[in-house]
């Protein structure tokens, strides 16, 4: 198992072993005692799943409000994604910036995505079936976005914005700085 740094603070990619053979593979996507000698200790207790049928759907920047903020490992069982994560806590030294990841059926990675960011993704393949994990459940109340396009924030998409299939929802969030932002950054 690696744990790579990426250029957000506290932000993982994490690859398992995968075990290639004439069948196709077998991985471990997930065990509790690997991920705790790699230094992950959360209590995941919800597992979600999502399936974008056409490349093009992007769903974000989403986030859960304190108290009911959410850590989330996030993997593309199939197809190719971009996704992508904004620093939202405050004093955080990477606050207000953005980076992108690919996260595919070929390259497995999964991505540690602590509290306090806002995340989002655009598929770039027809039929992605994302899945995560989450340890809080999910609170309609607590439910929360920014907005994908936000221009202080300046995510690069990799797609015409006018090609985006996107929710309704996800069409009239607030800007970052039209937020009012619980996150604070708790450092190390
Ligand atoms: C996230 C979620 C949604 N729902 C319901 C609410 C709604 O009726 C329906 C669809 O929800 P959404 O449109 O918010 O789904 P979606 O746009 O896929 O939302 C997800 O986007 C990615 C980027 C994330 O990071 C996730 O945390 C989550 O916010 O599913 C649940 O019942 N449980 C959940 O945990």
């Amino acid at each position: 198992m690696n744990v790579l740094s990426t250029n957000l603070q506290d932000v993982k990619i994490i690859e398992m072993a995968v075990y290639g053979d004439h069948r196709g593979f077998f991985t471990e996507s997930y065990t509790k005692e690997k991920f705790a000698d790699a230094g992950i200790t959360i209590d995941f207790i919800q597992d979600n799943h999502s399936l974008s049928v056409e490349p093009g759907v992007l769903r974000g920047m989403h986030f859960q409000r304190t108290p009911k903020a959410q850590t989330k490992i996030v993997r593309a069982v199939t197809g190719v994604i971009y996704d992508v994560l904004v620093d939202m806590r405050i004093g955080s030294p990477t606050y207000g910036k953005w980076e992108g990841y690919i996260l595919s059926e070929h390259n497995h990675r999964q991505l540690l995505v602590p509290k306090g960011f806002a995340h989002g993704f655009v598929t770039l393949t027809p039929n992605c079936n994302v899945q995560y994990k989450v340890d809080e459940y999910f609170s309609k109340e607590h439910d929360g976005g920014i907005a994908f396009d936000d221009p202080e924030i300046g995510i690069q998409w990799p797609m015409p914005l006018n090609k985006l299939v996107l929710s309704e929802k996800d069409k009239q969030h607030p800007t970052l700085s039209e937020f009012d932002n619980p996150f604070i950054w708790e450092g190390k």
